[in-house]
């Protein structure tokens, strides 16, 4: 059985084999094996059928996933490397490796690397590259990273109006060619871009998001496992708001072991703010050492792009159009918990502390006003009048 959902194509596929207690039917469900020609990867639904009554007890069913990804800006370094994490997944089926005009030999020469990549560690994603915009055709999830990255003296906010008129254009792309995709948004200043592709690529809210402070969150998480010496699956902690300098932390939803932070015996020596700077600093250390932050985004790319194409139904922050029904703005990307399944990406109102609520309001400001500054700009030049 085959159909789609979320605009992505899904198979299920229902056997009569023999189960524990006699005939009941089972699953043919193909496994990838790393080097063969399977095409999926199989995961429990919960459900199945019933001998007894066919209609209505479904206790087991397995269907399996398939996916195109495709990475605008895959020549760049975050690109690059996210487009070989993600293409990991088994229900990767096709990596596309997207480009601007002129950038096709690099293009050709990465996809090669790659396949050379999966070849001798057994993954069986097929690598398309292109720069056409009919190359977006067909596919589920779209990461746009192309945009230039700041130098070690400039914000991230400096970026704005350069990387909005790329992002604008690769957006409207996306909106013509891909309408059904879900766009997730890295070029910085991410949570700006981010409204930027909303607006321009017509597509639904909870279909385009940003990275925002998932990759923050990750950053705060390293450092809370540091110094509390524990494995870094010990630790929960959530970063909200811009992906820059207003960042929030959430410290009300921060446990470690499961434990909130401010139960734990010893917390009072807890360098909070030294950690929170570590992390607002992260990103331009990385930057002033060794040119590109890479690893770090890459990999958290990787992780949303799975959690996606796996439906895991995970909370996680990311940059999302809020609204004023919930969290008291509107008119602005910014990030927020998110529960995300393969249907897109879902805002999830939480209460905050005082302390919060008053820096996450200072945050929205930040991205608003700039956000607005950008789309006149840009609407402006649309017009003719810039
Ligand atoms: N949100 C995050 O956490 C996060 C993390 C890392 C990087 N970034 C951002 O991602 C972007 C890319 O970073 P990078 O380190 O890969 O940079 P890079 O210079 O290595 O790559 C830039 C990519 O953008 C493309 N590009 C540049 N100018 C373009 C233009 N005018 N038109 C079309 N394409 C253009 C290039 O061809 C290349 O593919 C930057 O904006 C950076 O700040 C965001
Ligand atoms: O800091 C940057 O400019 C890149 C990115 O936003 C990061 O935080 O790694």
């Amino acid at each position: 059985m085959t159909g789609t959902s979320g605009g992505m194509c899904w198979h299920l596929v229902v056997g009569t084999g023999s189960g524990p207690e006699g005939s009941r039917p089972t699953v043919n469900a193909w496994r990838p094996q790393g080097c063969g020609a399977e095409k999926g990867y199989v995961r429990e639904a919960g459900y199945a059928l019933s001998t007894d009554n066919m209609s209505h007890l479904f206790t087991f069913t397995r269907c399996f996933f398939t996916a195109k990804v495709t990475i605008i800006g895959a020549t760049g370094q975050v690109g690059s490397y996210a487009a070989h994490a993600v293409s990991q997944f088994p229900h990767v089926q096709e990596m596309c490796l997207y480009g601007r005009p002129g950038n096709e030999q690099y293009l050709d020469g990465l996809a090669h690397d790659m396949m050379d990549s999966f070849a001798a560690r057994g993954t069986n994603t097929r690598v398309t590259f292109g720069t056409n915009p009919k190359e977006l055709r067909g596919s589920d999830i779209v990461v746009l990273t192309s945009g230039v990255p700041r130098k070690p003296d400039q914000t991230r906010l400096d970026l704005a109006l350069e990387n909005a008129k790329i992002v604008r254009h690769f957006a409207e792309q996306v909106g013509r060619m891909a309408p059904d995709a879900i766009l997730l948004v890295v070029t910085n200043p991410v949570d700006i871009m981010t409204s930027v592709a909303l607006k321009y690529s017509g597509m639904m809210p909870h279909r385009v998001f940003g990275l925002g402070t998932h990759l923050d969150s990750m950053r705060l998480k390293a450092c809370l496992a540091e110094f509390f010496n524990v494995h870094v699956s010990e630790v929960h902690t959530r970063i909200i708001g811009e992906h820059g300098d207003t960042m929030v932390p959430m410290w009300s939803a921060t446990t470690v072991g499961g434990i909130q932070i401010d139960n734990m015996i010893g917390i009072a020596k807890l360098p909070r703010d030294e950690m929170i700077e570590r992390v607002k600093n992260s990103g331009s250390y990385i930057i002033k050492a060794k040119g590109a932050t890479v690893f770090g985004p890459g990999d958290a790319i990787a992780t949303l792009v799975r959690t996606i194409v796996e439906d895991e139904n995970r909370m996680l922050t990311v940059s999302t159009q809020i609204r004023r029904e919930i969290f008291g703005y509107d008119g602005v990307c910014i990030s927020v918990p998110t529960r995300i399944t393969r249907g897109g990406v879902f805002p999830i109102a939480v209460r905050l502390s005082p302390t919060e609520t008053t820096l996450f309001s200072e945050s929205v400001k930040v991205i608003k006003e700039l956000t607005e500054r950008i789309y006149a700009t840009l609407d402006a030049e649309s017009s003719g009048n810039a």
